[in-house]
């Protein structure tokens, strides 16, 4: 299994296989819009079928860098805001990263499955439930935002209450519609919204500006 061959790697988080890192606008979320460094870190054992990301998904594909010199990018850029994805980012102690990006002042915002424990000291957490391996217990409740994709309209509502059950009180509610499923489920996303006014919808809105 992954997590055994990169074992030492994930439990050390002090050098990450680093799929891409580049500095845009945040597309998704309660943050959306918000210029943010992002940082993709690359091992993925999820699988979902529409990811859009599935070129970060084995490790051994992207070179080791260590958490200083990506930061160190990160700190060159005009960028507060570090946007840390993958990936999974959760396979990883993020501890190292979460430190040396705080010793520089910036603001830490992490996308992740929660399908691990989620380590390190984060400024927003944006957890996206996935069907093939559910969030562990400890990510729905640090949560501070649920951001549930709808892919399948006739079964995605019902699997998204069920997580919204999960998490804390204060924790935002998004639907996000799978991007190529958008032109068909928007509007169904919208209904839904409207008669459930505590979920919000998130879009994809780096994808309609035709940025990274
Ligand atoms: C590529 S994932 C990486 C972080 C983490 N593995 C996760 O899934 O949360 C980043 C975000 O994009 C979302 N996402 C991935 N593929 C998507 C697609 N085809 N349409 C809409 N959202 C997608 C994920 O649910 C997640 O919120
Ligand atoms: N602009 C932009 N916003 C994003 N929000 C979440 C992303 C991700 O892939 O995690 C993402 C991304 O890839 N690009
Ligand atoms: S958990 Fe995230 S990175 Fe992994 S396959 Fe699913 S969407 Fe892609
Ligand atoms: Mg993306």
């Amino acid at each position: 299994m992954m997590r055994d061959k990169y074992k030492d790697i994930f439990e050390a988080g002090t050098d990450l296989p680093l799929v891409e890192d580049f500095y845009t606008i945040q597309g998704e979320g309660y943050h959306t819009g918000k210029p943010a460094y992002f940082i993709r870190i690359g091992g993925c054992d999820i699988g979902c079928r529409w990811c859009d990301s599935k070129i970060s998904w084995n490790p051994k594909e992207h070179r080791l860098i260590s958490v200083e010199e990506v930061v160190r990018k990160a700190v060159e850029s005009p960028a507060k805001s570090v946007v840390v994805t993958g990936g999974e980012p959760s396979l990883y102690n993020l501890e190292p990263l979460c430190s040396e990006l705080k010793k520089h002042n910036i603001e830490n915002f992490l996308e992740t499955s929660g399908a691990y424990e989620i380590t390190g000291e984060w400024d927003w957490i944006c957890l996206s439930p996935k069907a093939n391996k559910a969030p562990v217990e400890s990510s729905y409740k640090k949560a501070n935002e649920l951001k549930f994709i709808i892919f399948d309209l006739e079964k995605d509502f019902a699997l998204a209450e069920e997580h919204a059950k999960l998490v804390g009180d204060d924790c935002l509610l998004y639907l996000q519609s799978e991007w190529s499923q958008y032109v068909h489920n928007i509007k169904a996303i919208v209904e839904y919204v409207k008669n459930n006014p505590k979920w919000n919808i998130s879009l994809q809105s780096h994808k309609f500006m035709r940025i990274p």
